[in-house]
């Protein structure tokens, strides 16, 4: 039985439970539900608070979990990722008053307010900045205005929290974050495990894939597969028109108008173009 991991609430709700779905794996009905067993996949689902995901893999009472890569190395936790899940991006920075700093060595003796204290502490370590962490839990960017800090560190996606304040982001981006599947440092990954990751990995393709089909003169073939290279090579079928030949790849979805027009200019006819709805990488 594979015991997940799964955030209850926050930014990354929404996208775990999307791809969980997508995977094949049961949802829970309603907000309030905290555990959700789904036999059919020899599966328990425990619904957690995102930065407590990474304690309860850590101490290997769960076998993987969803949570923010931020979160992970806020953590401490012996958890490592497995894989990058593409939802629930974000950049984690600095932000003060504008013209108050320029880089991290600035804040050396000063106080800079955090909900992500250990990856702060971190950061700071590894440059040997020596400054005072204010912990607090949410709604940082309020703590230099009330004065319990010159400066915060925090989760910017649009920037509109930092914004609404008059706060101004500086120094390089402390780390970028999406949400992760994780497991405990050295445990094995056990049979379901591997179709957990196996099943993500499929959907994550699915999305970032699409399906190409074109017909092309057999001589033109070899450039052809040059802008469709496939996944193992692409399908390549005899036409039944003499001296043509039918392609099918699967090509990334990013750039694929860029690649049905160069395969116009080298006389690739009837270019198709569908979704893939599930896939086995
Ligand atoms: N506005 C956002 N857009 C995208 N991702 C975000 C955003 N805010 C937070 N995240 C990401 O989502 C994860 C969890 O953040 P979330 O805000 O849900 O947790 P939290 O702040 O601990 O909880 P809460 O806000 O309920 O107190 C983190 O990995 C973070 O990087
Ligand atoms: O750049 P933006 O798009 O504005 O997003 C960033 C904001 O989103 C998160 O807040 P959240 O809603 O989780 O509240 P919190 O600060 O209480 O955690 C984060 O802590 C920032 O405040
Ligand atoms: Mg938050």
């Amino acid at each position: 039985m594979l015991r997940l991991a799964v955030p209850n609430k926050g930014a990354l709700t929404e996208g775990a439970q999307t791809i969980l779905k997508e995977a094949g794996y049961r949802a829970r009905k309603d907000s309030k539900e905290l555990v959700v067993v789904d036999p059919e996949n020899s599966c328990e689902l425990f619904f957690l608070r995102p930065k407590d995901i990474a304690v309860y893999v850590g101490e290997g009472t769960l076998d993987a979990g969803i949570t923010g890569r931020d979160m992970l190395h806020d953590s401490g936790a012996q958890v490592e990722e497995l894989i990058p899940l593409g939802f629930g991006r974000s950049t984690f920075r600095f932000a003060a008053n504008p013209g108050d700093f320029d880089s991290v060595a600035d804040l050396k003796g000063r106080r800079i307010a955090t909900a992500y204290a250990g990856l702060l502490e971190s950061y700071l370590a590894e440059r040997g900045v020596e400054a005072r962490v204010i912990r607090l839990d949410g709604a940082v960017e309020t703590a230099i205005r009330l004065g319990v800090a010159d400066a915060v560190a925090d989760v910017v996606e649009t920037g509109t929290t930092l914004r609404n304040i008059g706060l101004e982001v500086f120094g390089e981006p402390i780390a970028q974050s999406e949400g992760v599947l994780i497991k405990q440092v050295g445990a094995a990954e056990t049979p379901g495990l591997r179709q957990l990751i196996r099943r993500l990995q499929g959907v994550l393709m699915a999305r970032d894939y699409v399906m190409m089909d074109y017909d092309i003169r057999a001589e033109r073939i070899e450039e052809a597969i040059t802008l469709t290279p496939g996944m193992e090579g692409p399908t390549v079928s005899p036409l039944h028109r003499e001296g043509w030949v039918a392609v099918r790849a699967m090509v990334p979805r990013k750039g694929h108008q860029q690649i049905m027009d160069e395969l116009s200019e080298i006389g690739a006819k009837a270019i198709l173009v569908t979704a893939i709805f599930a896939c086995r990488v």
